[in-house]
């Protein structure tokens, strides 16, 4: 398993690092560093902090923050920004901007797991600079051009 540096912005956090809740989960579940609970009213927006700020270092990896589907099915929280792109040279604060994208105003608790981050690897890539590209089988045919069924 990859290690990576994470550093804790908030005391409350030290004994809550995101974990694997399964030996197959794919995320680690963010907690949202909250004093008191906060009301999130319908279509309204919050940057929340997580209590944590992590260093990847390896451009061959990167992190994504993912809402949580119980989250986001039953109560409409979403991300703001729809998927968060940690850099693998990002230093600063997790933050996880939280969307009330229902009708319902919810009420985020303290220390509840609000998204969840996922590292996955990077492939960076440079441009080779053409005038044409060499013929593929689907060339430049998209946006349903191979049929509907
Ligand atoms: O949900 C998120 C998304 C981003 N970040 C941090 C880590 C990321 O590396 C940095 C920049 O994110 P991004 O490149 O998506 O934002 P930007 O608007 O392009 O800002 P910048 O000009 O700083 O790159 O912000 C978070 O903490 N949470
Ligand atoms: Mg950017």
């Amino acid at each position: 398993m990859k290690t990576i540096d994470v550093k804790v912005l908030d005391a409350r956090m030290r004994d809550q690092l995101p974990a694997y809740a399964t030996k197959g989960s794919a995320g680690l579940d963010l907690r949202a560093c909250l004093d008191e609970p906060l009301t999130i009213e319908p279509g309204v927006t919050h940057l929340i902090p997580t209590g944590l700020a992590i260093h990847i270092a390896d451009p061959g990896y990167a992190a994504v923050i993912l809402p949580r589907s119980g989250l986001g099915h039953k109560h409409g929280i979403v991300l703001g920004n729809l998927v968060g792109l940690i850099d693998s040279d990002y230093q600063g604060p997790l933050m996880v901007s939280a969307w009330n994208r229902s009708q319902t105003t919810y009420t985020l608790q303290p220390l509840e797991r609000l998204a969840q981050l996922v590292i996955v690897p990077i492939l960076q890539v440079q441009f080779n600079l053409v005038d044409d590209f060499t013929s593929s089988e689907r060339g430049t045919g998209g946006f349903g051009s191979t049929g509907s069924a």
